[in-house]
């Protein structure tokens, strides 16, 4: 099923007196079931564009379709219903626990302090477990490592559980036993409960074995299809213009010279 579409879109940022054009032309279509990476330098508009395809910021010029229908067209709360987004942004301080913080990842099912059904807290639960951060469910979600508040925040997208998934550099703090095993839960999200799952990264060689689907962003360059066509088409071979890093394409890895 197709989950999001979009057709001519612009991104980039607007103010008084200037347009900042980060990206253009892009129209791609994501579907439930795959777990699809988005790649890039730094700066190159990676965050700029999850935020504009989760109504975040606005579109420059161009459409994005949810579920068929235009995000405009969404109140906070449907849109919370079919997507839910995990930035790299800290909270504000407050005295919430890691498991109120995820419980409100149920708020759109909920109300405004609205009391948990047995179904949320089934959600909540399932979320920690998968997550593996059921040891943390009693403290304060500002005493967390980085990489522990990564996970909780992850575990509160699971528990939205919402059809789409956007996440923004998940993996960043977290060690490499760490982001593989981030990576086969986003995976297993994707192909076993049906979620289109979309997620930034820098970990290329994770990116390039684990995912269905590569969005890469190079400057002019927006390219979308699965990692073996992309590497067949050569897009890695010189993906970081600097002749001490290589790509080989039998180990799917790059490689200092
Ligand atoms: N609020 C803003 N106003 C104007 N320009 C911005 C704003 N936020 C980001 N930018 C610029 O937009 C460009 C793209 O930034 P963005 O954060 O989307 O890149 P990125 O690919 O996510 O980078 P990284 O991998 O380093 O996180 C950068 O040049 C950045 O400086």
């Amino acid at each position: 099923m197709e989950v999001l579409k979009t057709t001519d879109l612009q991104i980039g940022y607007q103010s008084n007196h200037s347009t900042k054009i980060i990206a253009f032309d892009i129209n791609i279509s994501l579907h439930s079931g795959k777990l699809i990476s988005l790649i890039g330098s730094n700066g190159i508009g990676k965050s700029t564009f999850l935020k504009t395809i989760s109504g975040i910021i606005p579109a420059l010029d161009g459409s994005i379709f949810l579920n068929d229908q235009k995000i405009s067209n969404y109140t906070a709360t449907e849109l919370a219903e079919v997507l839910s987004l995990v930035l790299t942004e800290k909270l504000p301080t407050s005295s919430l626990t890691v498991y109120e913080l995820i419980a409100l990842g149920r708020q759109p099912y909920t109300n405004w302090l609205g009391k948990l059904s047995p179904e949320d807290e089934i959600k909540i639960d399932n979320a920690m477990q998968l997550t593996q951060i059921n040891d943390l469910r009693s403290r304060k979600y500002y005493e967390l490592s980085d990489g522990q508040f990564q996970k909780v925040m992850i575990a509160r997208a699971i528990a939205q559980d919402t059809p789409f998934i956007i996440l923004d550099e998940p993996s960043t703090h977290l060690d490499l036993f760490h982001k593989v095993s981030l990576f086969k839960l986003l995976q297993k999200l994707a192909h076993e409960t049906n979620k289109c799952v979309l997620f930034s990264t820098h970990d290329l060689d994770l990116a390039i074995q684990l995912s269905d689907e590569i969005i890469l962003m190079k400057e002019n360059i927006f390219k979308h299809n699965s990692p073996n066509e992309l590497i067949n088409q050569g897009i890695f071979d010189n993906f970081f213009n600097d002749d001490s890093i290589r790509f080989d394409r039998n180990t799917k890895q790059f490689i200092l010279r």
